[in-house]
C-alpha cells in the first residue's frame, strides 16, 4: 500500500510529513532514516508524524524525527508547517499542537506567516540536559557557550573577532561532547545589533541545516540572558529570517516565520528497511 506524504519546509529546513491520525504506517526509526536519505529516499532534515491528540484542547499530536531516525521533543520550523497544514485542511487559523515538549498554540496570520508559542525555555542544567551541575549561562567548554532547552537541547556560541568556529568542523564534535548526555543542537550566533543576529545551527541527528526554529529561540534566550539583544530579535539564517520574542509576562518564546508546501507524493514502505 502506498503512503501519502507532504513535503514542506520552513526557511529551507525541510520535512516529510506523514499523517497517522487514522492508521499507523509502520514508520520505524530505521525506515525513517532511509526515507530521509537524500540519495536513496525522499530526503529531508526532519520526518514529522501526525497522530491523534490525547490531551484536552490539542488538535493533533506531532512527533519529530531527525534524519538519523532519532526523535526530538521539538522542532520549531516543522511546528509552523503543521499549523499551516491544519489551516489548509480545515480553514481554522488557530490550532494547538501536542508535542513531547508540551502544548504549543499556533496561529496562521493574515499575511500567511505562522506564529508558534514555543513555551518557556528550561534553563536548569538537569533540564537541558547536561551531564553535571554547571552554570547553563557559561558552559565549561572552550568558546564559552550558553545552554537552554526549548523542549530539545541547545548550546549557543557567540562568535566575534576573538572566536571564529566553523559549524561543519565544530558542530559534529560538540554535538557529541560528553557534557550533553542526549547530544545537543549547536548554534553559532553573531550579534548584528540589539535587535538582530546571524545564526547557523548544526542540528543533532541532521547536521547543518538552512534554518532551525528551536535553535533561533534558544539563541535569543541565551543572548538576552547575556545582555546582548532585546527580547524581540530578528534571527537571520542561511534560509531566511525568523522573528523571535521572549515574552516577559509569562516567559514564553514566540516564533514567527513562513511555512511552505513544496509537493505531495506517495512512497512504498516495503521499499525501505523496517
Ligand atoms: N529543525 C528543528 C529542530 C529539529 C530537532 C533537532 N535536530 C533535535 O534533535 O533536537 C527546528 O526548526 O527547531
Amino acid at each position: 500500500m502506498m503512503i501519502p506524504f507532504s513535503k514542506m519546509h520552513g526557511l529551507g529546513n525541510d520535512f516529510v510529513v506523514v499523517d497517522e491520525r487514522v492508521e499507523r504506517h509502520g514508520l520505524t526509526p530505521a525506515r525513517i532514516a532511509a526515507l530521509a536519505d537524500r540519495h536513496r529516499g525522499i530526503g529531508c532534515d526532519q520526518f514529522v508524524v501526525l497522530r491523534p491528540a490525547c490531551r484536552d484542547g490539542a488538535d493533533v499530536f506531532v512527533r519529530f524525527f531527525n534524519a538519523d531516525g532519532s526523535e526530538s521533543g521539538a522542532c520549531g520550523n516543522a511546528s509552523r508547517c503543521v499549523a499551516d497544514l491544519l489551516w489548509r485542511g480545515d480553514g481554522r487559523r488557530e490550532s494547538v499542537l501536542q508535542t513531547r515538549a508540551g502544548l504549543l498554540p499556533a496561529r496562521v496570520g493574515e499575511t500567511g506567516l505562522v506564529t508558534v508559542d514555543m513555551g518557556a525555555p528550561a534553563l536548569e542544567w538537569r533540564d537541558v540536559p547536561l551531564a553535571e551541575p554547571v552554570d547553563t549561562l557559561h558552559l565549561p567548554l572552550a568558546g564559552d557557550p550558553a545552554a537552554a532547552s526549548m523542549g530539545n537541547p541547545h548550546a549557543t556560541f557567540f562568535l566575534d573577532d576573538s572566536l571564529d568556529l566553523d559549524p561543519l568542523v565544530a558542530g559534529p564534535l560538540l554535538e557529541h561532547d560528553p557534557l550533553f548526555p542526549e547530544r545537543a543542537n549547536i548554534g553559532f550566533a553573531q550579534i548584528i545589533s540589539r535587535e538582530a543576529m546571524r545564526l547557523r545551527v548544526w542540528e543533532r541527528g541532521s547536521g547543518l541545516t538552512l534554518a532551525c526554529g528551536s535553535g533561533a529561540c534558544a539563541a535569543v534566550v541565551n543572548a538576552v540572558r547575556r545582555g546582548l539583544v532585546e527580547r524581540t530579535c530578528r534571527v537571520e539564517m542561511d534560509g531566511g529570517a525568523l522573528s523571535i520574542t521572549w515574552r516577559e509576562a509569562d516567559g514564553h518564546v514566540l516564533m514567527t516565520g513562513p511555512a511552505t508546501s513544496s509537493f505531495v507524493g506517495t512512497f512504498d514502505p516495503e521499499a525501505y528497511p523496517s
